[in-house]
Formats: C-alpha cells, sequence, structure tokens
C-alpha cells in the first residue's frame, strides 16, 4: 500500500521567488512547480497532500502562535496519514523543530521539517533533493519523532542548529549524530532512533513566554544583566563561557541570586557549539551553581528556548520546571 504523506507549507526560500526588495514567498507557486516536476510523481514516491498556509513566512517572522498552529495542523491531520513534512525557512527551522519535539506528547509519526536555501524553482536548488528525500524517509524509513531533514542528513529536531548562512550543509546537530545519512544507501543510525508507541498523540499548547538570553563576554557588567532581569521575565538563558563558567563577579552573582529568589529561572548553556555545561568543573561555575543557576547540560540553545516555552506555558510549580530541565524528555540532552 502506497503511504500518505501531509506536507504542510509554512513558507521560507523553498517556494520563494525574487522580488524587487529580496526572495519573498509567493502564494501558490510552490505547489505549482512541485506539480510540474515529474520525479515526485514517480511510481516509488508515496503520496502527498501539500497544504499550504494562508500567510506564507519567511521563518525570521515565526512565533509561539505559529509553533501552535503547526502543531494543531498536525494533530487534525493525525490519523489520515503515514507521515507528516513541515516546508519551513531555514532560519528559524531548529528552533520550531525543538518546540514541535517537546509539544507532540507521544509522537507515533514521522514528522520531518525540511526546506532549502536556493527556492526550488531555481536552477541549482537544493529543495528538490531535501524534498525528494524527506517525502521518500518519512514513507520508507519512519522514525517517530520530529527529525529536520538537510543536505542528505536527518537530525534530532530539538539537537539540531543553523550552522551555515550560506552552503547547503546548513544543519548539523554538534552533540549527536545524525539518525540517518542518505548517500548510496540510505542508513539509520538504530541505536539513536527512538521505539514506536502506540498511546493516542496529543498537543501540550504553548504560549509565548517572556524570556531573557544574555551571551557574556569579557568584561560584561552586571548592569546587562540587571536590565535584562528587570523586564518581566520568568527565565533567562545564560549563554556562559566552555563548560559553563562566568566572570566571579560578586555584583553579577548578585543579580543572579536576586532573581532566583524571585522565582526567575537561569538556565546555563555553552557558548561552546560542541560540548557540554558542568558546573562543578570549575570554581567560576560553581559560583553560578551555588546562587541557583541551572545547567542546560548540552542542549541547544535552540532547544532550551523551546523547552522553556514548553515548561513555562504548563501550570508547574519553579521547582517541578528546574527538575525537568535537567531530565531528558525527547532525546534532546544527554544525562
Ligand atoms: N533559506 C531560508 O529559508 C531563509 C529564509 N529567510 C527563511 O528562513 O525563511
Amino acid at each position: 500500500m502506497k503511504k500518505s504523506i501531509y506536507v504542510a507549507y509554512t513558507g521560507g526560500t523553498i517556494g520563494m521567488r525574487p522580488s524587487a526588495q529580496g526572495y519573498i514567498p509567493a502564494a501558490g507557486f510552490l505547489s505549482q512547480t512541485v506539480a510540474n516536476m515529474p520525479e515526485f510523481h514517480r511510481a516509488e514516491m508515496p503520496h502527498f497532500t501539500i497544504h499550504e498556509y494562508d500567510s506564507l513566512i519567511d521563518s525570521s517572522d515565526m512565533n509561539p502562535g505559529d509553533w501552535q498552529q503547526i502543531a494543531d495542523d498536525i494533530h487534525n491531520n493525525y490519523a489520515q496519514y503515514d507521515g507528516f513534512i513541515i516546508l519551513h525557512g531555514t532560519d528559524t527551522m531548529a528552533y520550531t523543530a525543538s518546540a514541535l519535539s517537546f509539544m507532540f506528547e507521544d509522537l507515533g509519526k514521522p514528522v520531518i521539517v525540511t526546506g532549502s536555501q536556493i527556492p526550488l524553482a531555481e536552477l541549482r536548488s537544493d529543495g528538490q533533493v531535501n524534498l525528494l528525500n524527506a517525502l521518500y524517509i518519512a514513507a520508507n524509513y519512519p522514525i517517530p519523532e520530529v527529525t529536520l531533514f538537510f543536505n542528505n542528513q536527518l537530525f534530532r529536531g530539538n539537537r539540531s542548529r543553523k550552522v551555515d548562512a550560506n552552503g547547503f550543509n546548513a544543519f548539523d546537530s554538534p552533540n549527536l549524530a545524525p539518525l540517518l545519512k542518505a548517500g548510496i544507501k540510505i542508513e539509520v543510525n538504530n541505536q539513536l532512533v527512538g521505539i514506536q508507541t502506540d498511546k493516542k498523540m496529543y498537543v501540550s499548547p504553548v504560549k509565548s513566554q517572556p524570556i531573557g538570553v544574555v551571551t557574556l563576554y569579557p568584561g560584561i557588567s552586571s548592569e546587562v544583566l540587571r536590565n535584562t532581569l528587570q523586564q518581566p521575565v520568568k527565565a533567562l538563558i545564560l549563554l556562559s563561557f566552555g563548560v559553563g563558567n562566568a566572570p566571579k563577579n560578586s555584583a553579577l552573582l548578585q543579580q543572579l541570586a536576586d532573581a532566583d529568589k524571585q522565582g526567575i529561572i537561569v538556565l546555563n548553556c555553552t557558548q561552546c557549539v560542541r560540548g557540554k555545561v558542568d558546573m562543578g568543573g570549575y570554581a567560576n561555575g560553581h559560583a553560578l551553581r551555588e546562587v541557583g543557576v541551572v545547567s542546560g547540560m548540552d542542549m541547544t540553545p535552540e532547544a532550551a528556548l523551546a523547552k522553556l516555552h514548553y515548561l513555562l506555558s504548563q501550570d508547574l510549580p519553579v521547582s517541578e520546571i528546574k527538575r525537568l530541565l535537567t531530565t531528558n524528555l525527547r532525546g534532546e540532552l544527554s544525562q
């Protein structure tokens, strides 16, 4: 039996066309382009339906309301299809893939997010390879989680990052090997792929949450932190040095201690592309732990932000949110 795949087209370069101001999404353009490409309609390909969103956007315009729309759309079509593709811009693709990974509870079917660096309708587009393979993989190698396919690699969505603004190899998952590689043969990394669930899938809703992000830099003043914490924030992601270190500046540590007392969650993620936060490694990291800072372990900043949105959208006590932040919920961190 041929599989049926649902394609949610949200926008992004893959369906864009040139304008005087640069690339813009154009209604109907992607569906028409795919209809005219015979390779998508070969016998080996699954059936697929493209659902084009009313408002196609550059992914720089994505917000948690859009994550909710995508999650609800897939939930509404979940029973009718074998797998799901989300066509999305590359700029915030790793954030959406991370957010959806948390929002889908008990996911039992593949959800693959993909897009391209050059529009599908243009010569040398990477969109053909990305969409064609995503469809083929969703039908023939169904991995029941939210993944991201780009340049012949399938990554866990909440481990992925955009690492190249210009190249075709635009994504990587620096702390986890790809789940699948599409070379001459398609190879699945079975050790990393989760087990199928037969529970009923449902969506945990998210609402936009006030979250601050501060990148530490040599000589940063405690005022920078104070200004962010003065906003009505519920959580702060601190992008720290190395294994989770910060300057041992007493005013800065005091700001963090005060934030903790007010119930603001401070999550420590490293600025390094690879590796894991360990606040026991150095006295400078230990000082952060002493003032209540939570370890982001080896989560990407994108996954950390999405996970905070997911947890803060539920009615949970701060202590429980802190506990869940360091608990592996969807393969987003290594324990
Ligand atoms: N390659 C892309 O899709 C970039 C585009 N600005 C977007 O994220 O929508």
